[in-house]
């Protein structure tokens, strides 16, 4: 993707500080921690994409920035203000600022109110538009996600999937917000749909310069539009980086693992990778200290004895791009790489 401003030294629009969320657990069973000590930015007109498997803490993220859900320690800034625990006078004016578009839009959207009067009562809720003037600001919105004036009078049932998703990305839009987080937007939608949709966000972001927070297990539809990705498991960063470079290059076992998930055309290669991945399924996973353990080390296979000892820091990789990994410099050398595996095995049997 092209450079952005985010790029060009501004002050991030986002930025999250070691945040960490945690859920009570069950009875006396110790609290689940979806977010660990996660820190991230997302610059004016930047997207960065959050990526993981389900459960690893995605939208826990996105929930807490919206303030859906407390942070337990850490620090959310929005422009620069700091909203980790803002009120909800705040959080309404942020409301127009800070926009989410969610996986079911079906589900968002007032089955027994017209298109046109959601997309109004978004609008009332941050100006105060006389009648004809909300009208006209809902028929360009209309036309400016791809659907005719008309669908202003009709009820969500009468849409598609990926009509209805459009819907949603109109709804976000009348309040005219800068950063939009969407969470699994395209999840719901088949494979042609998805794609119109994601241009459509890429093509609104140029036009209204607009930051997005895409968030995603498919890491082939995060690359699409991200410039950044991050990687997420168990609620911890893996890898961070230029889009290119996670998706092209990845480092992480655990994001060389989600690249191979991801559906390729042949069905040969598909075959391939399935095989391979299913060559790095879990070798039984004993319970581990998670301050004190890399998350992934049960499933890696690359793991020796120091990932179920010692927690892997986010270190910086020349190029820009950050890992948390212990065994990174030996994964990036091709000279190294195919003596990898066995090294694991070997250690695994020491173990
Ligand atoms: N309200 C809650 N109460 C208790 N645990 C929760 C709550 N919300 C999320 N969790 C737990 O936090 C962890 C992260 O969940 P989260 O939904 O953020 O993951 P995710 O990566 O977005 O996955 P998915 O794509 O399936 O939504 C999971 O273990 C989940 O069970």
């Amino acid at each position: 993707m092209k450079t952005t401003d985010a790029m060009s030294g501004d002050a991030p629009l986002l930025e999250i500080n070691q945040l960490t969320v945690e859920f009570p657990g069950g009875r006396r069973q110790r609290p689940v921690r979806a977010v660990d000590d996660v820190s991230l930015t997302i610059g004016v007109r930047e997207t960065v994409g959050l990526v993981g498997e389900s459960g690893s803490g995605k939208s826990t993220i996105g929930r807490a920035v919206l303030g859906l859900v407390p942070a337990t320690s850490g620090k959310v800034s929005f422009a620069s203000a700091e909203i980790t625990h803002a009120r909800y006078a705040e959080r309404r004016r942020l409301g127009r600022e800070l926009q989410v578009i969610f996986q079911d839009p079906y589900s968002s959207l007032n089955p027994s109110r017209t298109i046109g009067q959601t997309l109004t009562e978004t609008l009332r809720a941050h100006t105060r538009p006389d009648q004809r003037e909300a009208a006209a600001r809902v028929s360009t919105m209309l036309d400016r996600v791809g659907l005719s004036a008309d669908a202003a009078q009709r009820y969500p049932a009468h849409f598609s999937g990926g009509q209805r998703q459009r819907i949603a990305i109109a709804r976000a839009l009348m309040a005219q917000p800068s950063l939009v987080i969407c969470d699994e937007p395209t999840s719901a939608l088949d494979l042609s749909v998805q794609a119109q949709v994601l241009n459509l966000l890429r093509e609104l972001q140029d036009e209204l310069h607009l930051s997005y927070f895409f968030i995603s297990h498919d890491l082939a539809v995060v690359r699409h539009l991200s410039h950044r990705i991050i990687v997420l498991y168990k609620g911890r960063i893996m890898e961070q980086g230029s889009a290119a470079e996670v998706y092209e290059n990845p480092t992480h076992p655990y994001t060389r693992a989600l690249t191979e998930a991801a559906p390729v055309p042949n069905p040969h290669e598909q075959r391939r990778r399935r095989a391979q991945r299913l060559r790095q399924a879990p070798v039984g996973s004993q319970e581990q200290d998670p301050e004190h353990s890399c998350p992934f080390a049960p499933r890696c296979p690359h793991a020796i004895e120091r990932c179920r000892t010692s927690r892997p820091p986010l270190e910086p990789m020349p190029g820009g791009g950050m890992i948390a990994c212990h065994r990174w410099q030996e994964l990036r050398d091709p000279r190294l790489v195919a003596r990898v595996p066995s090294e694991a095995i070997a250690a695994r049997r020491e173990t």
